[in-house]
């Protein structure tokens, strides 16, 4: 920007909040006059009531309803409803799009104009030195030439989508077409834009705006004024802002390699890596209320967003709702995948070793054999070895070999075992009708089949035959089998071949640490995909299919209002079925329409199958980061995402700038990276912060320490500290910081995935890499949670150097 361009500065900003104001004032008061017509409509239907169908004015009433609704959740929830402002050369085309603004992304050819520069091209505004406030233009062009420009379109992005009476767009919803620009244009491709802005606002007021200036070469005009341009640019703005235990919606500063992911197509596969901070989990919440805005009838309800832990749905949740999408979008943690069959949230973890034996791609084959084992096992009443029946006034009897190979030839099928019990009905009704000699006596097909049918009428109508079935073949829960397999010579014979002795042990000893013989007390996260497993293979209760309805076939006169309104009604709809995020209620839907799946590598092969199974029919989106992984055998893992997603074609996206940590703090986790995933490039840290992290050694009372160094944290920053120790120290750090307020929590290195805080304290790197195989993974993670400071805290068995650094992040 040239320095003769500047404007006094508090002029500029007042005058440029103040036009942004009156855009704003006009958005309101054309949704009042809405709600007014909506009103009045209200008003006119009650009034004459027979006009129309009585259906068509149930519909209108329940649309004026829902505008009555929306307006309210403008006054009240959405604190930047407008909050952004692109103002456009004109374009190659004079086309229109649907929601009024033209629709070409190039300029016209004589859009832009060379003059001589006669120094008229600006209005006057002077230099008084204020950085960042001024006015647009006066290029390096050659000397005395400047390329002037008129700006010929200025469009509004928001929340929702806003047209005037006349048609012309007030605000564009920031997932529309004509909205793209806002987001995807850089200094480098600045297609039409001239000047991006974002406009910060709450409630009603207009507090401030932050300009990029994409095209700086042109001396630009809007009303025949020079344009001004305002701050420093809004995402230097956003990330310097302090955290707080919630996530915020990034919508007004998406960059635009996160902008192609979130409106790629929804059709099959998006797969999406990027390192720590690269904004993966925001992306893919965007994404959840950009397919909705493009095929709501597809989408509404059928997204299922799979988390890794319950922490990070807690941070999330937040975020669809501050998009206008609330209740259209499920986001569940591992751990709460299965509630129907597990009958509850797991947040318990496994030890490492035993993890790995739960998440192992072959427990399917020792779950097969324990699903159709457990018949065997007399789980609710002894399995009785003959059946006795009185058949034709004679008694008939089946013996233990009789009965066994019944049975055999039952399993003999492929159905789920619990789905088998009326063909093992069947069959053993066929053994006592052989038994009996019926069959020989009846020559004549017609007579016997007669026969036969009486026969089945007269043994099945005995109690002691249904008593019988039931004991024989019980109906088997998925708990009861999970249960069953806690005992160390039974799981042995199942796993025969498959899991090698000293795992069978292992895993043995964990079921029954917690678990009763029939599979009754607290499950661990890793046993939820087991149970889900279990229940394919023992069949699902039948349950009543959801009946989907599409919002936008009720549309009528209120278009641009509806849209919102009916999420609202959505919302309703889907509170009432259960559906909402983070909870959990009876009626879970168990298949969607679209699957995002955040935090992917540390996906095991069982949950991948688990997962899978909720997006048969479904398209998928995969965020993920391999260098993150805490999972041992990545192989395996990757085998399994391909079975799950099958033939899809996939569409692959690299997100490389973290907006997380600043380079300071970075350069220490890309040390860890680099042993623990070596020749991986690290993603770019926009930010510095003249801030080096911080290292100590922890005294002889480690939690005193721990608790010191947190306390001085919460003294540096505004708002939240993360501290992060390995897995089994984590119960311990929670009481090593009780008192200290709610700003601090303290996490075991697992469970910090995809969280962020102002500060983290990193206690003792060490131990967090030595927990598992896949420790300095898991390390890589718990060093880039922070958005300011790092504090890293050592023991004697991290061997700090003299500054207190320890060895695995020393820089040699
Ligand atoms: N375009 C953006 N504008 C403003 N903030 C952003 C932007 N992109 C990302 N962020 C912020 O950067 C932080 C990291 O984003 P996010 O948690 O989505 O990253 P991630 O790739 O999922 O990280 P991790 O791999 O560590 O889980 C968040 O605070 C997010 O709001």
């Amino acid at each position: 920007m040239n320095a003769q361009h500047r404007a006094e500065p508090e002029s500029v900003r007042d005058r440029e909040i103040r036009a942004e104001q009156s855009h704003l004032d006009r958005v309101y008061r054309r949704l009042e006059e809405k709600i007014h017509e909506a009103e009045f409509l209200m008003d006119d239907a009650a009034k004459r009531g027979q006009v129309g169908t009585p259906g068509a004015l149930a519909e209108r009433d329940a649309q004026v309803f829902r505008a009555g609704i929306h307006l309210n959740r403008l006054n009240s929830e959405f604190e930047d409803f407008l909050f952004g402002r692109i103002d456009l050369l004109e374009g190659k085309t004079g086309e229109r799009g649907p929601d009024g603004a033209y629709t070409s992304v190039e300029p016209a050819d004589g859009a832009v104009r060379e003059a001589a520069d006669d120094g008229a091209t600006d209005d006057g505004a002077t230099d008084d030195g204020a950085a960042g406030d001024g006015a647009a233009g006066g290029g390096d062009g050659a000397a005395g030439t400047v390329k002037i420009a008129d700006i010929a379109e200025t469009l509004h992005i928001g929340r929702l989508g806003v047209l005037d009476a006349d048609y012309t767009p007030l605000v564009i919803d920031w997932r529309a077409p004509a909205a793209a620009p806002f987001y995807r244009a850089t200094p480098v491709a600045p297609g039409r834009v001239v000047r991006r802005r974002v406009i910060r606002s709450k409630g009603r007021r207009v507090h401030s705006v932050e300009d990029d200036l994409l095209r700086p070469e042109i001396t630009a005009r809007l009303d025949g004024e020079a344009l001004a341009v305002v701050g420093d640019g809004a995402l230097m703005a956003a990330l310097g802002q302090a955290r707080g235990h919630t996530m915020r919606d990034i919508v007004a500063s998406i960059q635009a390699e996160q902008d192609e992911v979130i409106r790629a197509p929804a059709a099959s596969v998006t797969e999406v890596e990027g390192g720590p901070g690269t904004g993966k989990t925001a992306v893919a919440l965007h994404r959840a209320a950009y397919l909705l805005y493009q095929d709501r009838r597809r989408y509404a309800g059928g997204i299922l967003i799979v988390s890794p832990t319950p922490l990070l749905v807690s941070y999330t949740e937040g975020v669809l709702p501050s998009l206008g999408e609330e209740g259209q979008v499920a986001i569940r943690a591992l751990g709460s995948l299965a509630e129907e069959t597990a009958g509850a949230t797991a947040t318990t973890y496994d030890e490492q070793r035993v993890a790995r034996v739960k998440g192992s791609a072959r427990m399917v084959k020792v779950l097969r054999k324990a699903a159709r084992g457990a018949l065997d096992l007399g789980l609710r009443a002894p399995v009785p070895e003959r059946l006795r029946v009185v058949a034709f006034g004679a008694r008939v009897e089946l013996d233990a070999t009789e009965l066994a190979a019944v049975r055999g030839q039952v399993l003999g099928g492929t159905a789920p075992v619990n789905l088998m019990r009326p063909r093992a009905r069947k069959l053993l009704l066929d053994a006592v009708w052989d038994k009996s000699g019926a069959r020989r006596r009846h020559d004549d097909p017609e007579l016997a089949a007669e026969v036969r049918a009486g026969f089945d009428e007269d043994i099945t109508g005995e109690d002691d035959f249904t008593a019988f079935l039931d004991a024989w073949w019980p109906e088997v829960t998925p708990r009861q089998v999970l249960g069953a397999m806690a005992d160390e010579g039974r799981l042995a014979r199942w796993a025969r071949r498959v899991l090698r002795p000293a795992e069978v042990r292992t895993l043995a000893r964990a079921l029954a640490a917690r678990l009763t013989p029939l599979g009754e007390g607290e499950l661990s996260v890793h046993d939820i995909a087991l149970l889900d497993e279990l229940r394919t293979l023992l069949g699902a209760p039948a349950r009543p299919r959801k009946r989907e309805v599409d919002p936008l076939d009720q549309l009528t006169g209120l278009e641009e209002l509806t849209t919102a309104a009916d999420r609202d009604a959505g919302a309703r709809r889907e509170r009432a079925w259960g559906y909402q995020g983070g909870g959990g209620g009876a009626q879970e839907r168990t298949e969607y329409a679209h699957v995002i799946v955040d935090e992917a590598q540390d996906l095991t092969p069982m949950q991948w199958r688990m997962v899978a199974r909720r997006g048969r029919h479904a398209t998928w989106t995969i965020v993920g980061d391999p260098a993150q992984s805490s999972w041992t055998d990545p192989d395996e893992s990757a085998a399994a995402r391909d079975e799950a997603l099958g033939k899809r074609p996939r569409r692959r996206f690299e997100l490389t700038v973290n907006y997380r940590n600043p380079a300071e703090l970075a350069v220490l986790a890309d040390r860890v990276l680099a042993l623990a995933m070596p020749g991986t490039a690290p993603p770019r840290a926009v930010r510095s912060t003249g801030v080096e992290p911080g290292f100590s050694v922890a005294g002889d009372d480690l939690g005193a320490s721990v608790r010191d160094a947190a306390a001085r944290l919460l003294d540096e920053v505004e708002g939240t500290v993360g501290v992060v120790v390995a897995m089994a120290r984590r119960q311990e750090a929670r009481e090593w910081l009780a008192g200290l307020g709610e700003r601090v929590v303290a996490l075991g290195s697992l469970e910090a995935k995809g969280l962020e805080y102002d500060a983290s304290l990193v206690v003792s790197p060490a131990q967090i890499a030595d927990e598992s195989p896949a420790g300095l993974r898991t390390l890589y993670v718990a060093l880039t949670r922070a958005t300011q400071r790092l504090e890293v805290l050592s023991t004697a068995a991290d061997l700090p150097d003299e500054t207190a650094a320890p060895d695995l992040l020393r820089a040699d």
